[in-house]
């Protein structure tokens, strides 16, 4: 029986939640309270861990749950986006009591983080979004943690969060980002570079395989040899090991059994929505996220494949000499320094627009270990923040604009070559769009400002005089 009151409470024990729990138990040393709408889960998990069985309460109704819990408690949910938070924090709202403190963990809509947190305040309760990375085994041991809601709040929780997060150099992967929905606008930004990562190396992989004719386990030594240099991070890492894995029934690559249908829960959506709204062009991560729909069009995709099959891919046009390797290498730096770029631009724009005042500078530190986008450029971007430096687009900065002036040869020879042989590379392009979109002063939307004004009067500015203008323009 337990005795002591657990010192916190995971609701929602699936893959993240449960070991969440495990990872507050056993590096923060806590009690901790457990309950999942499928109550074997709660007692399935201290009967498997029996280590730890002794710091795991499960309870079988909410009631005795939320009773388990020292006060005022925190309680972390970790359940499927959406109405699912809904229904549990209307059934928790009346057992709680003021200055307790509900974490939603899981991935959220931002506008549904603020829209909680709107109907909290008053309460004398505390929302908190709460964006944690790192997968199954990240949040078992050492998740990065991006933290929104009130500081006040963040004040109380630190001492339970930081035992449990990544660390880097010693330095717990952790912060407080904002107010309301910062911890989870940041969460989703996270997943919308992720994405674009993730599209870029599998264009590479599908120029490798397609292009170059290599075999998906050749093709992970040349990532696993990538990761050694600047390219460094955990998805190149285990894209090596992916490709690289044999499936035991049939001694095929398992990634050539697997269906080439990308799932996707929503985050990347999300990221490329928001930066819609915020007017920035996010290219790659659109991109990445248009590529996973297309994925998921199978039937098109192989009825397409009937119809157009005979056009076929020109395999003569990517090589396999070390410089053809070398050159997918500079591209793929380059055009992921793009994609954080964008990634980048969105969330200043949306501190400035929602008020949050990000730290920069501090989201890149505690992306550096425990989070799936984890990778050695986030150490140049976190100096590239350093001492506050007020950065317009990280493609301006020296260190960066050097290194993307020498590797944008590559991109462009990648995606010329792609482009001729017959690979699609839309993140890869729409990177190299976006910098030569950037780098021209004078772009090509003066003609779409001409053709606005002509059929509605939408009005232009020029460039010889101040102003804005309607002209009378002759009948087409
Ligand atoms: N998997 C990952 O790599 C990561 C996931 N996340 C996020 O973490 C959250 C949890 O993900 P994950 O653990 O993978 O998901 P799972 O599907 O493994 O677990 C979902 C949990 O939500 C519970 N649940 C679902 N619907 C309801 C409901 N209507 N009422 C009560 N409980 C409900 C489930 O209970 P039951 O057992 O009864 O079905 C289960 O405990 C999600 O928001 C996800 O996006 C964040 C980072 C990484
Ligand atoms: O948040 C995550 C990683 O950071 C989750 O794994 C998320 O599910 C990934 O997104 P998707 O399922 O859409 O690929």
């Amino acid at each position: 029986m337990q005795t002591k009151k657990a010192d916190l409470g995971v609701l929602g024990l699936g893959v993240m939640g449960a070991m969440l729990a495990l990872n507050f138990a056993d590096n923060g040393g806590f009690d901790v309270g457990l309950y999942n709408r499928t109550h074997e889960k709660a007692t399935r998990l201290k009967a498997e861990n029996p280590d730890l069985a002794e710091r795991l309460h499960p309870s079988e109704t909410l009631q005795d749950f939320v009773a388990s819990l020292a006060t005022p408690r925190v309680i972390v949910l970790m359940l499927s986006a959406g109405s699912a938070v809904d229904e549990q924090l209307a059934q928790l709202q009346p057992l709680l009591e003021d200055g307790d403190i509900i974490i939603d963990a899981g991935n959220a809509d931002f506008n549904d983080t603020r829209r909680r947190n709107a109907l909290y305040d008053g309460t004398g309760l505390h929302f908190v979004g709460m964006g944690v990375s790192g997968g199954e085994s990240g949040a078992r041991h050492g998740p990065s943690i991006m933290v929104g809601g009130s500081a006040e709040a963040f004040k109380r929780l630190k001492p339970l969060l930081e035992p449990i997060a990544a660390k880097y150099d010693g330095s717990p992967c952790i912060d407080w980002l904002g107010t309301d929905g910062a911890g989870h606008f940041v969460k989703t930004i996270h997943n919308g570079i992720e994405y674009a990562d993730m599209q870029m190396i599998a264009e590479i992989y599908a120029i490798l395989r397609d292009g170059s004719g290599l075999p998906a386990g050749q093709i992970g030594d040349v990532f696993a040899d990538w990761n050694t240099r600047g390219l460094s991070s955990y998805l190149v890492e285990i894209t090596a090991t992916v490709l690289k894995e044999v499936d035991t029934e049939t001694g095929k690559p398992l990634v050539d059994l697997i269906v080439d249908e990308a799932g996707q829960k929503g985050t990347g959506r999300w990221s490329v929505i928001e930066a819609q709204k915020l007017g920035i062009g996010a290219t790659a991560l659109e991109a990445a996220v248009a590529a996973r729909c297309i994925s998921s069009a199978r039937h098109l995709r192989l009825a397409a494949a009937e119809v157009y099959g005979d056009l076929g891919i020109d395999a003569a046009i990517f090589g396999t000499a070390p410089a053809d390797i070398a050159e997918l290498e500079s591209a793929l730096e380059t055009a992921k320094i793009v994609a954080y770029a964008q990634g980048y631009t969105v969330l200043a724009a949306a501190s400035e627009e929602f008020g949050w005042n990000l730290p920069m500078g501090e989201i890149a530190r505690i992306w550096r270990a425990g989070c799936i986008i984890r990778s050695v450029l986030l150490q140049d971007i976190m100096q590239a923040y350093e001492g506050g430096a007020s950065v317009q687009n990280l493609l301006l900065v020296p260190a960066f604009a050097e290194r993307v002036k020498l590797g944008q040869v590559a991109l462009r020879k990648v995606v010329a070559k792609a482009a001729a042989a017959g690979v699609p590379v839309p993140a890869l392009s729409s990177a190299l769009a976006y910098f030569d979109d950037l780098r021209r002063g004078r772009g090509a939307a003066n003609l779409i400002q001409g053709q606005r004004d002509f059929f509605g009067a939408h009005t232009f500015r020029r460039l010889d005089r101040e102003g804005v203008f309607h002209h009378i323009w002759p009948e087409a």
